[in-house]
């Protein structure tokens, strides 16, 4: 096929959306984009790599102040100094039934942090906030926060991410409106686990996800796309202090085992246009994960039945610019 009958085919697959912008190329064909806005910050270079591949990796984009801000924040929350309302504090699987020792060792991940003001500030760095408008418009809310401490591998490789589409997690939509901002906050490579995607399947659509067969277990909630091809051409992106890569919901990425001594750390914030709506997953492949969600939630607020999948991501959303439209 040629370039240019490719571009139509993507044209044609995400004729859902409106186009944000067409330029015409002296080549002779007009590009669409479909997944950034016309603003002045991007590159036409930048944003040509991420109209083709989904994602784009930022240099050092938030300072070592910010980011050694974080880490005290964390320890914090580790050594049961501050309690936030609603953060969920993750240990590995390998060590969910071991005795909890407060400390950074036990804990593997920090899950909705937006009521932690210091954590929270991450989501309202204007310098991430200016890359994020290039994906979500100009009203921005701040979804979904992790703080990612891969441990060490105990030896069963429980410290993998399967691979997987964000978008599995979420009951809203427009995909394109929606993006990931994960930020490393110390070098990260292949040795200790850095992210791995699967450049341009963000052109593809949302697929069927369940917990992969790994004989040493799996963490709870990591669901993998099911029938991974692991043949698929894979880019480990490997990042220094600071470096930030944005990422579309539908690029397939996880990461790999952590096999140094010490625990990789990363924050990130899912951010969605204010103006996206929810959508019912009833019928859905993302049945799955609906019922996992709402089991959990139903146990950490006591609530019965009546907590809704989406009434847990509207309550724990936060407008971070902008006009609060729909979401
Ligand atoms: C774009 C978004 C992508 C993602 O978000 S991917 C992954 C998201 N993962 C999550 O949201 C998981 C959130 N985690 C949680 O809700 C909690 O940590 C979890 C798993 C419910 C456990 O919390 P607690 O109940 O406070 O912990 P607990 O020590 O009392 O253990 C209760 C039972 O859960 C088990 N458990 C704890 N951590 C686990 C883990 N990492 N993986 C699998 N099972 C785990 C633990 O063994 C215990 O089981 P049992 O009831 O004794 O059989
Ligand atoms: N069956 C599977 N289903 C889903 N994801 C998988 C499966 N097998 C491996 N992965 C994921 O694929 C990614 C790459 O895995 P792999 O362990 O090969 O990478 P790596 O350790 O980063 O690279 P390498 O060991 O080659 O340096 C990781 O995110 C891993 O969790
Ligand atoms: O930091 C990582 O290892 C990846 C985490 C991730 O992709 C997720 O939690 O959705
Ligand atoms: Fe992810
Ligand atoms: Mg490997």
């Amino acid at each position: 096929m040629s370039r240019a009958a490719e571009r139509l085919r993507l044209l044609i697959n995400h004729l859902d959306r409106p186009p944000a912008a067409i330029v015409s190329f002296p080549v002779g064909f007009v590009y669409v984009y479909l997944y950034t806005d016309d603003t002045d910050l991007l590159t036409p270079d930048q944003r040509l790599f991420y109209e083709k591949n989904g994602f784009i990796l930022i240099k050092n984009l938030v300072s070592d102040e910010d980011i050694d801000r974080f880490r005290k924040e964390f320890e914090r929350v580790c050594r049961r100094e501050v309690k936030i309302p609603g953060m969920v504090v993750m240990r590995d699987v390998a060590i969910a039934k071991s005795e909890f020792v407060p400390d950074q060792k036990a804990v593997s991940k920090l899950q909705d942090f937006q009521e932690d003001p210091e954590l929270f500030r991450y989501c309202s760095l204007p310098e991430i906030l200016k890359y994020v408008e290039c994906f979500t418009g100009p009203n921005i809310m701040a979804m979904h926060t992790m703080l990612i401490n891969k441990p060490p591998d105990a030896g069963k490789k429980t410290s993998r991410h399967p691979m997987h589409q964000d978008l599995h997690y979420f009951p809203f939509r427009p995909a394109d409106r929606i993006v990931c901002s994960w930020t490393a906050m110390e070098r990260v490579d292949r040795k200790n686990g850095c992210l791995v995607v699967l450049p341009e399947t963000h052109t593809s659509t949302l697929r069927e996800h369940d917990y992969p067969q790994w004989e040493g277990g799996v963490n709870k909630m990591y669901h993998g796309v099911r029938d991974y091809d692991p043949a698929l051409p894979r880019v480990h992106l490997e990042m220094e202090k600071g470096d930030t890569v944005f990422f579309h919901p539908l690029l397939i990425h996880g990461s790999g085992m952590n096999q140094t001594k010490g625990f990789r750390k990363a924050i990130s914030c899912h951010y969605a246009s204010a103006d996206c709506y929810y959508i019912d997953v009833k019928g859905t492949m993302q049945e799955n994960i609906e019922k996992e969600v709402k089991e959990i939630a139903s146990r950490k607020y006591n609530l019965d039945d009546e907590i809704t999948f989406k009434d847990t991501w509207a309550f724990k959303g936060r407008l971070v610019q902008g006009e609060r439209t729909s979401l």
